[in-house]
């Protein structure tokens, strides 16, 4: 397959990677989990470079989850309770400072639990929009009130810079490649719901072991 074709973006397999995500007993799954990232991340691609720092950091976060995943602890990383339980017991968390574990399975995945927060935010303001709404706005709004209280201010800056180049509501609609607006808006309605319970459950995980701070 060509490579263009491997980088094609499709909202169906967000979809359906967010579905696959939750575990009838409500785990999340990690392999899944990843792989909603990067899907997401073909899209961030397919904007342009001035994204290339947020997608770099992005894909090396998905990098250190997938060295788990394929790694000779593999078992304990299955989903994202058992990753929390493994590491927890065994004493692989930085928990109140950067020391030896500066790239647990937990706080890598904190980064992008946050993040899915921001996406979470930014699509329902997507869905919601009129036809004249405008992207840099709602995505800038749903990163001020997720992601940009962990960043420094360098980071917000230059992340507020890119959203400035954020194509207009009807081109985001053609790169999302999801069928008319209309489509693409139904698509969303039916895909917030899953990447908002995954996020629920991670946070309520994250929050019984106190792990929402770890630097
Ligand atoms: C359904 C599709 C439509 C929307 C598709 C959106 C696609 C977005 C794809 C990826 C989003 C990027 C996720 C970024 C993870 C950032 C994790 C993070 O917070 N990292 C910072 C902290 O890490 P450590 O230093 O503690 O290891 C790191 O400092 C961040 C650096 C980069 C800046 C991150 C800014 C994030 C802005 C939100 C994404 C905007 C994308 C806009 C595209 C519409």
């Amino acid at each position: 397959m060509a490579d263009s074709e491997e980088q094609k973006f499709s909202l169906q397999e967000v979809f359906d990677t967010f579905k696959l995500c939750l575990s009838e007993n409500k785990e999340v799954y990690l392999q899944h989990y990843v792989d909603g990232w990067r899907e997401l991340v073909k899209f961030l691609n397919s904007l342009g470079s001035v994204f290339g720092f947020i997608s770099k950091d992005a894909v090396n976060k998905i990098k250190i989850l997938v060295a788990y995943l394929d790694g000779e602890n593999s078992s304990q990383y299955v989903t994202v309770q058992s990753m929390v339980k493994y590491e927890l017991d065994n004493g692989l968390v930085d928990l109140t400072k950067r020391g030896n574990y500066p790239e647990s399975g937990c706080r890598t995945l904190l980064r992008l639990h946050r993040a899915l927060k921001w996406l979470e935010l930014f699509l329902e303001r997507l869905r919601t929009s009129s036809e004249d709404g405008k992207t840099s706005v709602m995505c800038a709004d749903a990163y001020n009130e997720s992601l940009a209280q962990h960043h420094p201010w360098v980071v917000r800056k230059a992340a507020g810079m890119a959203f400035c180049v954020l194509p207009a509501r009807v081109t985001f609609f053609e790169v999302l490649n999801a069928g008319p607006p209309e489509q693409a808006v139904a698509m969303l309605g039916e895909a917030l719901p899953l990447i908002s319970e995954v996020y629920q459950v991670t946070e309520v995980l994250y929050a019984q072991h106190n792990l929402l701070d770890l630097p």
